[in-house]
């Protein structure tokens, strides 16, 4: 797999990576994949990838199809990788304790990593100070003291009022090939953060490459108000819908994995946003019998819900067009673009190869 970084380190949520990427060709699905790329290789290296394409479909025509292996390469410039940073049981050290810092130890907490926190007890910050207990956190009353403080470190983020130190630690890291965050200076970053939205498995980041933070955070308002109700426990859903079926279907890769992404994508496409949400264990158990089994797609009804338990609809999310799904991060497969299924269109076949 081609990975934006050295290939002697590992990489440990929602970054921006701002190192060049070495890219082997366009996935049919409009990702961007290097030949050799799969989930085991993805959990090996810590990364997932997102969609940066508004929809997919094994049934796109040719013209579409051509697009996508066709990019036009002299436009692939002056962004930054959008990455959803897997950091389970990774060291992140944290340096400073002000409020920015409150906001990294959030963030990476959430990601599940193991947090170092290095900073004088003097001048944390309260939203930081209620961290220095818990689970998961180390914490040192101290200045950072040099490389010692390096040693097992996966990730480095400084929040600190010191610029040449900041420089200094930024240079250690780097010497190390330790990829670091440094809060005030966007030079010293090999990733930047961004405005994030989450809900659940739905983690959606706006990045403006480092422009304008406060846009960004503007800009994720709106999006947050144009997002369908649903979503987050409509992915929640489908991703228990997709681990039943590759228990009842097991296999990497070949024709079973064909199958199955087909018959996911002909699922996630004919059903509304808050119909996958409604789907409970039985029903599912009946959609993957009736549908799965049978390579077609039921309607909610004929695996046992109920239309008129649907919460009610909300308007259709109309995401404002300065969104570009190359600005977001998603590490789960959403539509930013309503699906066009209409609850008329019972029974659809699962798409032909
Ligand atoms: C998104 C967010 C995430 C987060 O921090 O978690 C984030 N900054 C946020 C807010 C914010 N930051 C600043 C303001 C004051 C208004 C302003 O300056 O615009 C506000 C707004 C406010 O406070 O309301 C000041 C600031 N920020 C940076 C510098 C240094 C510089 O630019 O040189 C300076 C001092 C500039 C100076 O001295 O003049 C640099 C960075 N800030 C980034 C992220 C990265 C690029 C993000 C992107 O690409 O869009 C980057 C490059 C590095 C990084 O931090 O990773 C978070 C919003 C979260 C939310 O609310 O949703
Ligand atoms: N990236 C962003 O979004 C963003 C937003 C606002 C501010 N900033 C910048 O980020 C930096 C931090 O902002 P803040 O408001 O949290 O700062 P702050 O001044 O409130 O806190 C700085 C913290 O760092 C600690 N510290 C200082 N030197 C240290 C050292 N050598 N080792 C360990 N800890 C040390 C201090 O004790 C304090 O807890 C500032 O330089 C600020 O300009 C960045």
């Amino acid at each position: 797999m081609s990975i934006p970084v050295d290939a002697d380190h590992e990489l440990p949520g929602l970054l921006s990576w701002r190192r060049s990427v070495a890219v082997s060709h366009w996935h049919r699905h409009g990702r961007l994949r290097s030949a050799t790329a799969d989930t085991a290789d993805c959990g090996r290296l810590g990364i997932s990838f997102g969609n940066s394409r508004d929809d997919f479909s094994p049934t796109f025509g040719r013209d579409q199809r051509a697009r996508l292996m066709a990019p036009n390469i002299s436009s692939l410039s002056g962004g930054s990788l959008l990455l959803a940073w897997q950091l389970k049981d990774k060291t992140v050290l944290i340096i400073g304790g002000g409020e920015v810092a409150s906001g990294r130890i959030e963030s990476v907490l959430v990601a599940d990593a193991l947090v170092t926190i290095i900073s004088p007890l003097t001048g944390l910050h309260p939203l930081t100070r209620r961290f220095v207990d818990a689970d998961r956190i180390t914490y040192h009353d101290r200045v950072f003291s040099g490389p010692d403080d390096l040693v097992g470190v996966d990730m480095v983020l400084t929040a600190i009022d010191d610029v040449e130190k900041s420089r200094e630690i930024c240079a250690l890291c780097r010497e190390r090939k330790i990829p670091i965050n440094v809060a005030d200076i966007p030079k010293s970053c090999d990733f930047y953060f961004g405005s994030q939205i989450r809900s659940g498995p739905l983690q959606i980041m706006i990045s403006t490459n480092g422009q304008s933070p406060k846009l960004a955070n503007i800009i994720r308002k709106r999006i947050e108000q144009g997002l369908p109700e649903h979503a987050g426990e409509a992915i929640e859903k489908v991703g228990a819908l997709r681990s039943k079926l590759r228990e009842r279907a097991p296999g990497v890769g070949g024709e079973i994995g064909k199958r199955r992404m087909r018959w996911m994508v002909d699922v996630c496409s004919s059903w509304d946003m808050d119909e996958l949400a409604l789907l409970d264990e039985d029903m599912m158990a009946i959609l993957l019998d009736k549908g799965w089994e049978k390579n077609r797609v039921p309607k909610l009804e004929e695996v046992g819900g109920q239309p008129s338990k649907r919460a009610p609809k909300t308007a259709p999310a109309q995401i404002p067009a300065v969104v570009l799904p190359s600005a977001l991060g998603f590490s789960s497969a959403l539509h930013v673009r309503h699906c066009s299924s209409s609850p008329a269109a019972a029974e659809l076949p699962a798409s032909e190869v």
